[in-house]
């Protein structure tokens, strides 16, 4: 084997994953001053964010809109230099396909629960409807240590609501089912919610007062011009214009601490790196993999975190040929039995896209749920086939494209089911045991991309605490108050 780099004398990180929880954290370490290796199996950084390109015009292939309600996203791209690029979605509204129409969103919910039964006619059935009014009535339903949002939402204001509100948007953020997935996890705010109020609509109403006196009232989300997926090719330009070396085609084969010197030692086939420190950013299994020989306990619980499938269809059309309702897109409730679960307008989402090409339209579709395979069985031909029926079903769409492009996202997804977060104890109680060790990335403390740059900011402040232990041990040996073994 061939040493390739030798070890400082101090604050030497190995990041593991250069996906935007890896490059994140990379950047964050350079800024205080630690030198940094980023190791990257596939051959591109940027993970689930993906740039590319249809019919000549560039659209994202990955996750294409970022979370504005928290600063971590935002406030990274205009660190590496993209302020001037950021985009609001040139429209702010979206429909349901439900019932056999295109229907508009409801306003004002909570991952899909409303605050009130007002604008969910057409949505839901009249009992439906009815049945959401005796949340103001219905004993209190406790929630424990945590409970399916579905099961929750279901018992205060049945199952209407879940099926054609909440599933589809959860469908959405993690291709998951209502009925599985975790509300402490997943919505926190309604678990909260939960906890304080007996009625869920008035806990919702009230989260909708406080975020209107903090005065969030700028837009949701937010995009890129050029694509979300630029901004890990950005911050990895940042990263090596500070110093910070990203090796791509370098999967990790070993990760094992060195007890003599508190450090670690990292193989990459005939490559050894030896750190002060690691920081794993990169998807469950893989985590496990690395975790097995020092901290099998972790590693187990890692292996158990299950993964949801799903594949991006993008169409471009002649825009002469083609007209779409207006909006951002819609999403497709699991119990309606269509085949795609969401489409997105692109061009009418982003004005950056429609100024790509302005006789193009383009748009895009996701299928695949958690549990459900057989789709992403079906080849690349058949998965536009169904895309362009849905799309006709719902939209009149008849057109056919100039282009399309299937990008498979095979486990792109963790699913955070019921007990997620104690899961997540554990794993972070296991590896805090081991000094100069940290994890973070969407298994963790969220699936969107500022939840991951967040758990990345945390895993660097973990880190850099126990350089700071080793540092301070170096300059100031603890003096042993009993004497030596020796004595
Ligand atoms: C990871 C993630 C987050 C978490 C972000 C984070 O926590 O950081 C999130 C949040 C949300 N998504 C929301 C709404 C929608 N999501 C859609 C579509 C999709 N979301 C996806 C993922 C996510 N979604 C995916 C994989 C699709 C499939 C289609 C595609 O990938 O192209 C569509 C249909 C298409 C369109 O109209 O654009 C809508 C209307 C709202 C509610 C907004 C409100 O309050 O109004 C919220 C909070």
């Amino acid at each position: 084997m061939r040493e390739v780099q030798d070890r400082a004398s101090t604050g030497h990180v190995v990041v593991i994953g250069a996906g935007i929880a890896g490059l994140a954290a990379a950047h964050r370490l350079l800024e205080r001053g630690t030198r940094v290796t980023v190791l990257e199996a596939s051959d591109r950084v940027g993970g689930k964010l993906l740039p590319g390109e249809i019919a000549g015009a560039r659209v994202d292939l990955g996750a294409e809109s970022l979370l504005a309600r928290r600063p971590e996203a935002v406030a990274l791209a205009r660190e590496v230099g993209l302020a001037d690029r950021l985009q609001p979605p040139a429209t702010a509204t979206a429909s349901l396909w439900t019932r056999g129409a295109l229907r508009p969103m409801p306003q004002g919910h909570v991952m899909g629960v409303p605050g009130t039964a007002a604008a969910l006619s057409g949505v839901l059935s009249d009992e439906g409807l009815a049945r959401i009014e005796r949340d103001a009535e219905l004993p209190r339903t406790e929630v424990g240590d945590d409970v399916a949002v579905g099961e929750y939402v279901a018992e205060r204001l049945g199952r209407e609501v879940v099926d054609r509100l909440v599933d589809p948007l959860l469908g959405g953020v993690y291709a998951g089912d209502a009925y599985r997935i975790s509300m402490r996890s997943a919505v926190p705010q309604l678990f909260e919610a939960a906890r304080a109020h007996t009625s869920l609509m008035e806990g919702v109403r009230e989260i909708q007062a406080k975020a209107a006196a903090a005065r969030q009232t700028g837009p949701v989300f937010m995009g890129i011009q050029g694509g979300v997926g630029t901004l890990p090719l950005a911050v990895a330009e940042s990263v090596r214009a500070r110093g910070g070396e990203i090796l791509t085609g370098t999967p990790v084969t070993e990760l094992r601490r060195t007890p003599a010197d508190g450090g670690w030692r990292i193989v990459s086939g005939v490559h050894v790196w030896h750190a002060d420190a690691v920081i794993v950013a990169v998807p469950a299994p893989a985590a496990a993999a690395l975790l097995r020989t020092d901290s099998p306990g972790a590693a187990a619980e890692l292996g158990a975190v299950e993964y949801a499938s799903m594949a991006l269809v993008t169409l471009a059309y002649r825009r002469a040929e083609a007209a779409l309702p207006e909006g951002s897109g819609f999403l497709v409730p699991p119990v309606d039995g269509r085949t795609i679960k969401a489409a997105t307008f692109a061009s009418q989402k982003w004005g950056w896209i429609a100024d790509e090409d302005p006789d193009l339209l383009v748009l895009r579709t996701s299928v695949g749920r958690y549990g459900e395979t057989e789709i992403l069985r079906r080849d690349d031909a058949e998965l536009v086939d169904v895309s362009r029926h849905d799309l006709r079903a719902a939209t009149g769409l008849d057109a056919a494209p100039v282009a399309s492009l299937v990008t498979r996202w095979d486990d792109g997804l963790p699913q955070y089911p019921v007990g997620h977060h104690a899961r997540v104890a554990r794993v972070r109680e296991l590896v805090a045991g081991l000094p100069g060790l940290a994890v973070c990335g969407a298994p963790y403390d969220g699936v969107g991309v500022p939840a991951c740059i967040a758990s990345a900011y945390a895993a660097v402040d973990q880190i850099h605490g126990d350089l700071r232990g080793v540092q301070e041990l170096t300059a100031h040996p603890v003096q042993s108050l009993h004497g030596g073994a020796g004595e």
